[in-house]
């Protein structure tokens, strides 16, 4: 007699025995049938110790291969001889000992619908059918004990059909089986196990049987079919083989892949530490079947397969196949549990520490009515605030439709973010203007060198908000080049008067709801950049400065100029209408300030409404200036340099803007110099040299070549080639005008004269081109007849560079110069630049950018500028150091400019330098008075 432990399948059924075995009640009677077994608690978890009744059977326990484990870790076999200690103090009678036959024999089938069974095993089945049951039970009284448990080929289909049925028990036969609970021999597996049956309860639902499993037996076919199915079976023999070096890995392997499943938490808990603890890896028999039972997972014909195998290595492979899956499978489900347990659990936090929150304040007192407080709040921002009464009408409607409203609804939304705007505004709120001019003058000298005309005009502006006490609304256009602080003098502005600045650009702004803002029903409808600017200044009077105003565009959407019109204009902008506000804001008191690079894109109306300001861009020395007071300052302290550490003498400067930065601003100098400044850093970091003094001669090495060469390409003019000055949005330009005779004497077919012209010249510039052929063609004949160049000449007029766009009359006077510099093989005064537009019969009109062009002329370093009459207004409004060095000669006739630029007219008028406009004009006429041979056929109406 040997106590062994065995694997209890589905404890729970067990739990009322163990209860009752504590209680003192007797484990015998209440395991009938079973009266070999007892409890026992090693670690206060019950184990039911089975007492084999075939115990002192060495040999037949041994040709049955059954794989039973001794507690004390001996084979079965050993065991039996010489049971452990602890069954030595049992005190249970003595059992019945009685031998499972190991024989063919016709057994009562109990099919198996959920998973094979193995031997070792102990399982209770729920038999639900009546028939079988009181077969079962008339068996059991007839003494008969055994029963060939077979698995149901249908078994997975089966149990998903009855839905999961409870863990440990097998489901009742289908109910489309033949017969009273008795399936169809054929639906079984051949291969199964003789089951002892250990004790019999009945349940609500039928009788529990519960069977102990022994070794595999093979049906061979059924006996007859009443209530049970009677199959005859015999057992299977197993080769005992002795353990190789492989099956001996597959049963470590087996082992270790139960025990981390043990840890990972399988199904089977209960099992796997029981069998672990009576695992004998010496009895790979035992482990490969108990190993395949414990897999949850796995499908009941795979199962089948284990038990059905043969050779037992594979039976090994097999399991542990089946056990490696069932990790993977519960590694997957935990990694699952996980992420689902964090959700939820998150979840379940913000929920608990929501509701502790409200519980909180409502505990403290601090839970006032959401509504309540968002009208509290909004009434209080209008304290000591001046608002109209029509805005105040507004608002108070407002505040009654909001407690009326339901906080979740999206109305209410509205209406909050509605009341948000309109209590956010400054009503009545204004900054103080510092009305001094001097101070202001000031502040604007301090940030800007230069630029008087701005400086003065503003220096007006106060001077007469001083004398009425408050400044009216007012529109500034500053124009001109890009660089040239059109910005940043809009900011010292603000500074110097004492306002709050907003700045916004409407360059490429095409949809007028940017500036009248969207109407109140559009899902995230805003008020346009007005009622912005006063909401962020604060003030009812900022300075609004419109960055890009040429720039701005036109779409579907509306016409933006029209709208900025009617924010602009201080007719209209008092009572200023913005759609979203939808009540009418008074922006009389705000200043305006605008920027554009050419006025000719302005809309009309709105130019018309403006003051322009032109800022013409910067001649050598003033950038040489404004680099020294204002760009390498900020340099150094955008780079952390001391004045020591970074120098940057002017000869350098006046080198960067001559050679390196020719524009009309000084953005490109800037750029110039922080990367100068940062040089300089990277050399005191690096221990290079504790200080960079950069003169005109370290530029190429620090800066690379420059990127001009000299503006003059010609010193002394070609015959054909005449020197313009030219206009452009950057700036002004010297601007050349070449003709050359190609081939001659009717090599063309004609008689008549041909111009070609290129240079990618425009419509106006080119019919400039036509007229002045005409015209240089008449003046020629007149002057001297006997040139018939233009009646033979094919001629090519070019304007470098071609690839530069270029258009206007300006060039007028120039291109006749140049045709008539070819004609007449003379050359064109060197030291001279012109401009004028030329009418058909030869007088000269007045142009646009004169400060440019004289700008351009004098960085170019010429003597001679030759400006229309008509334009002598503008040289004389030109500050002293642009005109200093510069001679001007004026013309109202053609005449006058031949005489300037082939006939050394320049010499003849006597205009000394500085001398003013009136006094030049007046001498230049007298002279080409004086001086004019061809009669009144040329002379200015
Ligand atoms: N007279 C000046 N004195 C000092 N700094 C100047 C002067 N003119 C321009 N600057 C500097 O040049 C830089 C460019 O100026 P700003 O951005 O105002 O140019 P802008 O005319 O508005 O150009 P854009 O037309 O491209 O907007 C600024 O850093 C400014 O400080």
């Amino acid at each position: 007699m040997s106590w062994t432990r065995g694997v209890l399948w589905g404890c729970r059924h067990w739990a009322p025995l163990v209860r009752e075995w504590r209680a003192g009640g007797s484990v015998h009677e209440g395991l009938a049938g079973v009266n070999w077994a007892e409890w026992a608690t090693g670690s206060g978890r019950p184990t039911l110790r089975l007492r084999w009744p075939w115990g002192r059977d060495n040999a037949s326990s041994s040709r049955r291969g059954l794989s039973t484990t001794a507690s004390d870790g001996r084979s079965a076999s050993e065991s039996r001889s010489s049971p452990p200690a602890s069954s030595s103090a049992d005190s249970s009678p003595p059992p019945v000992v009685q031998r499972v036959p190991f024989r063919r024999m016709d057994l009562p089938c109990v099919p198996l619908y959920r998973r094979p069974l193995f031997p070792g095993i102990v399982a209770p089945i729920l038999v639900q059918d009546a028939a079988a049951c009181e077969a079962f039970l008339s068996l059991k009284d007839g003494g008969n004990r055994y029963a060939g448990l077979f698995l149901h080929r249908q078994a997975g289909q089966v149990r998903r059909q009855l839905g999961e049925a409870d863990e440990a028990s097998t489901p009742p036969p289908p109910p489309d089986s033949v017969g009273a609970g008795a399936p169809d021999p054929e639906l079984l597996y051949k291969v199964g196990v003789i089951g002892e049956l250990l004790r019999v309860v009945p349940r609500p639902k039928g009788l529990e049987l519960t069977f102990m499993c022994h070794h595999r037996i093979r049906s061979l076919g059924a006996v007859r079919k009443e209530a049970l199915l009677f199959l005859n079976t015999e057992p299977i023999v197993e080769e005992r083989v002795e353990p190789t070096t492989s099956i001996r890995a597959y049963s470590l392997a087996v082992v270790e892949t139960l025990r981390e499943l043990l840890s990972a938490g399988s199904l089977y808990k209960e099992q796997l530490e029981l069998l672990l603890e009576s695992v004998d890896v010496n009895n790979p028999y035992h482990l490969a079947d108990l190993g395949a039972c414990l897999s949850s997972t796995a499908e009941p014909a795979v199962l089948q397969e284990v038990l059905e195998e043969p050779i037992l290595e594979e039976r090994l492979s097999k399991t542990l196949a089946l056990l490696k899956s069932e990790l993977e499978t519960i590694r997957v489900q935990r990694k699952i549990n996980k992420q689902i347990e964090e959700n939820v659990s998150n979840a379940q936090r913000k929920f608990f520490l929501n509701e502790q929150l409200k519980y909180i304040k409502k505990e403290l007192g601090l839970e006032r009515d959401e509504k309540e407080s968002v009208r509290a709040k909004f009434r209080q921002r209008l304290e000591g605030r001046t608002v109209p009464p029509h805005a105040a009408a507004v608002i108070d409607e407002e505040l009654q439709k909001l407690g009326a409203l339901d906080p979740a609804s999206s109305e209410y939304n509205v209406t909050r973010n509605y009341l948000d705007w309109l209590t956010a505004l400054p009503w009545g709120v204004y900054s103080v203007d510092h009305l001094d001019p001097d101070r202001v003058r000031a502040v604007l000298d301090d940030d800007h060198y230069g630029l008087e005309d701005v400086k003065r005009r503003v220096q007006e502006f106060v001077a007469v908000g001083q004398l009425r006490g408050t400044v009216v609304g007012k529109i500034l256009l500053l124009s001109g080049p890009p660089g040239v602080g059109k910005t940043t003098i809009g900011r010292s502005i603000a500074r110097a008067i004492g306002r709050k600045l907003y700045r916004f650009s409407v360059g490429g702004m095409s949809d007028v709801a940017e500036i009248k803002g969207h109407r109140r029903t559009y899902v995230g409808a805003m008020p346009g950049k007005f009622i912005q600017a006063l909401k962020a200044s604060q003030t009812q009077n900022p300075l609004i400065l419109i960055d890009e105003i040429d720039k701005l565009g036109r779409g579907w959407q509306g016409d933006p100029a029209s709208a900025l019109l009617e924010a602009l204009d201080p007719e209209q902008n008092s009572g200023f209408l913005d759609h979203y506000l939808d009540v009418p804001v008074d922006l009389s008191k705000a200043l305006f300030i605008c920027t554009a690079n050419v006025t000719d894109t302005i809309p009309a109306p709105l130019y018309d409404r403006m003051e322009n300001i032109s800022l013409p861009g910067y001649i050598t020395e003033e950038k040489v200036a404004i680099a020294r007071r204002h760009l390498v300052p900020q340099a150094r302290k955008d780079a952390g340099l001391t004045a020591k550490q970074f120098v940057v003498r002017d000869s350098a400067l006046k080198t960067l803007a001559k050679d390196y930065c020719r524009e009309a601003g000084v953005r490109s100098l800037q750029k110039h110099i922080d990367k100068l400044s940062r040089r300089s850093a990277l050399q005191i970091v690096k221990h290079e040299s504790e200080q960079l003094v950069v003169g005109s001669e370290s530029l190429p090495t620090l800066l690379g070549k420059p990127q001009y060469g000299n503006e003059l390409v010609f010193k002394k003019l070609p015959r054909g080639v005449a020197r313009g000055l030219a206009w452009t949005p950057l700036g002004g330009a010297v601007l050349y005008v070449e003709s050359i005779e190609v081939g001659s004497g009717g090599g063309l077919g004609t008689d008549s004269a041909r111009l070609h012209t290129t240079g990618q010249i425009g419509d106006v510039m080119r019919e400039s081109s036509e007229i002045a052929l005409s015209f240089a063609r008449r003046f020629l004949t007149e002057r001297e007849p006997a040139n018939r160049f233009f009646e033979r000449g094919y001629v090519h007029m070019h304007v470098p560079e071609g690839a530069t766009p270029k258009d206007g009359p300006s060039a007028g006077c120039t291109m006749v110069t140049s045709l008539l510099s070819l004609a007449s093989n003379r050359t064109v005064a060197s030291d001279l630049a012109m401009t004028g537009e030329i009418t058909l019969t030869g007088r000269v009109l007045p142009v646009g950018g004169i400060r440019e062009k004289v700008v351009a002329a004098k960085r170019a370093g010429l003597k001679w500028v030759l400006l229309p009459a008509m334009n002598a207004r503008d040289w004389d409004e030109l500050p002293g150091y642009v005109r200093d060095g510069l001679r001007v000669a004026f013309a109202d006739t053609y005449d006058d400019v031949y005489r300037m630029a082939f006939e050394g007219g320049a010499e003849k008028v006597s205009v000394r330098e500085g001398e003013t406009a009136a006094a030049a004009a007046a001498a230049a006429t007298a002279a080409a008075t004086a001086a004019r041979p061809l009669g009144e056929s040329f002379t200015a109406p």
